[in-house]
């Protein structure tokens, strides 16, 4: 389980996270939903220890993030970080070396999948190729927790849906948890089972995606709004 209890953070004088607090169970599928700036990157950097929360705790399995956490999370932020002479192949074989959790067959599975390719370079890949490469990185990995940032961002709406779905359906284990950081509700909705909304830092809202939609007799994105709404009221 991940447990956040209070975080918070702020760079210079911009609160980034505000005192928020939340679980994750294991085997979840779990959006972490807000508009630019409401602190999703920072909450997913903090709990693959990339930073420092200025007060608060986060756990994963009970431990707060460190080296052994890490390797059971599998987290790509952003692929740029990459050296653009890289090609996917040298980016693979780096992954294979530095994890032993890397799974070579999964990762050929996602490559046929993906239609991407071995030699492809990263400095003149186009986004949703950028976008793809960081989603086969991630799933190769028989990590417990997943955390993605944007990962369909680049990807076009054609193929979105569907590579969203049968990720989830064929790449996905069954005891792994998935926390994906967005603002493009209506993509991940139908993938979700729990809900973290976040505005400002806050966490405006959290629950099961089905529960609320039922209570509510809305889509989740109509939810959100209203949520939002309200709290700037
Ligand atoms: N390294 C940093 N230095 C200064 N401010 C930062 C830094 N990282 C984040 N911030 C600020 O903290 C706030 C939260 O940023 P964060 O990137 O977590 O939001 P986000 O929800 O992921 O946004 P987006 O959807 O645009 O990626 C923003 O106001 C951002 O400008």
């Amino acid at each position: 389980m991940i447990k956040v209890e209070q975080a918070a953070k702020m760079f210079g004088s911009k609160i980034a996270l505000d005192d928020l607090s939340f679980s994750v169970e294991a085997g979840q599928i779990v959006g972490l939903v807000g508009a630019n700036g409401a602190g999703k990157s920072t909450m997913l950097k903090a709990m693959a220890g990339l930073l420092h929360l200025d007060r608060g705790k986060i756990t994963i399995d009970g431990k707060s993030p460190c080296r052994s956490t890490r390797e059971r999370l599998a987290f790509l932020p952003d692929l740029d970080a990459w050296y653009p002479w890289m090609k996917l192949s040298d980016i693979m074989r780096y992954m294979q070396d530095l994890y032993p959790d890397w799974d070579g067959k999964k990762a050929d599975h996602l490559l046929d999948y993906l239609h991407l390719k071995r030699d492809s370079l990263i400095k003149v890949a186009s986004k949703g190729t950028r976008a793809k490469i960081k989603l086969l990185l991630v799933l190769s990995r028989q990590a417990k927790y997943l955390l993605l940032d944007e990962p369909f961002s680049g990807i076009d709406p054609f193929a979105r849906e569907q590579i969203a779905h049968a990720i989830m359906e064929d790449f996905l284990e069954e005891e792994q948890t998935i926390l994906i950081a967005t603002h493009e509700v209506s993509e991940v909705e139908a993938l979700l089972d729990e809900i973290l909304f976040l505005d400002d830092g806050k966490l405006l809202l959290k629950g099961n995606v089905e529960t609320l939609k039922l209570a509510e007799s809305k889509s989740l994105l109509e939810i959100l709004k209203e949520v939002y709404h309200h709290a700037r009221l």
